[in-house]
């Protein structure tokens, strides 16, 4: 068997364990790598690049496969419908690699696979394919605007319509764009160790690419490195990988020197790390999450940065502790969401998330955020935050739980860039959006509990 038959074979293992088992890609694609250590980095990043690409693209890939193959997409059998997707895919995106090669891997891996019969089939879909890429008609912007999202941008349809009504094309189409773009990672600079601007040198030093964030001074984007471990300043400890929107919680959390903190779903633990490190070695952080193997997560991130006022521990935010109450001065709930925000980085949540799991997250946020609330000490604050953009996971939300009991919204501008300020900043709460802000979408919002 040749490398690059195997490295095929590879990539198809990965694809049906994420769309017929339900893997999570990059579980699917790790477990692959870890398993077969001796592929040379190239072999690796092959795999990667297929996997993920294929998986971002789907949508659009079978769009293509339909227009040449009499059998659609949906009646293909799995192992079938996966080599044509993961085939079109290099055909259309990876022009380094000769389509007849393209098309002779997919023949012979479909006869390893015991579809010999089906040899011909995908011979002759592929082939068509290829002669006619160039000449594909793919739904335009002038006819039904639905199909045209979802199809360009790879985006299930449910998702399209949903955003399209709350946003409109033009926001909608931004934020299609920037899921599909290439990004930098974000790192949050450990302030107690290096500052950023030592950092920044540090990292050059390093031969990363290094850029500021515009929006929170210790916020860093970093490209151009192979592994993170392999970069020695964060093997130190100089840096944690952290989004800049879920930076600002803690910013907008804004806690004082001695604060009691407790954050209710805090795996793996970004958050509260980085309100441990504002509180410069006072007050307390308890890290709470569902299972130990959570409370586990946060404790080796804990390890790492060596903090010493914050400590892990297991509780289910759905059960009442009367322990806690009138425990925190600040409260953070960073809840469990549909995580929309986020696909650009978690490609395959756009597949696996419905509108009824969607509901039923509102309904687990509405009842974590009720069992919650009394743990805040009057005048203490509660911060709201979902790696989401649906509005009814975040503003409705909000608004739900001020008329149920008495918290009040606090405006977040003295907390966030001017960049970032706008009315709804001002009323209390920010909706980072993709393609329109920088970062990943995210809800914030700060909320007051009543004297
Ligand atoms: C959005 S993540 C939290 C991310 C975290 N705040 C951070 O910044 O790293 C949501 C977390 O909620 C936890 N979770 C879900 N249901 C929970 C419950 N009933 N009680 C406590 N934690 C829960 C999940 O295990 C998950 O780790």
């Amino acid at each position: 068997m040749t490398k690059s038959v195997n490295s095929r074979e590879l990539i198809l293992g990965i694809l049906m364990d994420v769309t017929r088992d339900g893997e999570y890609s990059h579980i699917a694609i790790r477990n692959v790598l870890s398993k077969y250590q001796y592929l040379d980095k190239q072999d690796r990043a092959f795999i990667t690049r297929i996997t993920e690409g294929t998986i971002e693209q789907m949508i659009l890939l079978d769009y293509i496969i339909n227009q040449f193959s009499t059998v659609k997409v949906n009646k293909m059998k799995p192992v079938i419908r996966n080599i044509l997707r993961s085939a079109v895919y290099q055909l259309k995106f990876m022009d380094s690699i000769p389509a007849s090669a393209i098309c002779n891997e997919a023949v012979k891996l479909a006869t390893a696979k015991g579809f010999s019969n089906l040899k011909g089939f995908v011979n002759g879909v592929l082939r068509n394919i290829s002669r006619n890429l160039d000449d594909i008609i793919y739904p335009g912007e002038d006819g039904d605007e639905i199909l045209y999202l979802s199809v360009n941008y790879s985006m299930p349809e449910w998702i399209v319509k949903k955003w399209y009504s709350e946003y409109g094309f033009l926001q909608t189409k931004a934020m299609l764009e920037s899921f599909l773009m290439d990004r930098n990672t974000s790192i949050r600079c450990n302030l107690n160790k290096i500052s950023p601007e030592d950092l920044m040198k540090r990292l050059e030093s390093e031969h990363v690419k290094a850029e500021r964030s515009e929006y929170l001074d210790y916020a860093i984007e970093i490209s151009g490195y192979d592994y993170l471990n392999a970069v020695p300043s964060f093997r130190e400890g100089l840096f944690q990988v952290q989004d800049v929107s879920s930076m600002l919680v803690s910013e907008i959390a804004a806690p004082k020197k001695d604060d009691y903190v407790i954050d209710v779903c805090a795996a793996p633990g970004g958050k509260s790390l980085h309100i441990a490190e504002k509180l410069a070695g006072t007050g307390h952080v308890e890290a709470r999450d569902l299972t130990e193997y959570k409370a586990g997560m946060i404790r080796e991130n804990i390890e790492r940065a060596g903090a010493l006022n914050i400590e892990a521990m297991v509780a289910d935010a759905c059960v009442f502790d009367k322990e806690s109450v009138e425990k925190a001065d600040i409260l953070i709930a960073d809840l469990p969401c549909s995580g929309l925000g986020v696909i650009g980085r978690k490609t395959d949540i756009k597949y696996k998330m419905t509108p009824e799991k969607q509901k039923e997250l509102v309904q687990l946020q509405r009842k974590i955020l009720g069992t919650v609330k009394d743990y805040v000490k009057k005048g203490g604050t509660l911060i709201y935050s979902t790696c989401t953009i649906n509005p009814e996971e975040n503003l409705e939300n909000v608004k739900w739980f001020t008329q149920e009991y008495p918290f009040t919204m606090e405006s977040i501008d003295p907390y966030i860039c001017e960049k970032l300020q706008s009315v709804e900043t001002k009323q209390g709460y920010l909706q980072m959006l993709p393609g329109i802000h920088h970062g990943d979408g995210f809800f914030i919002a700060r909320l007051k509990r009543n004297e």
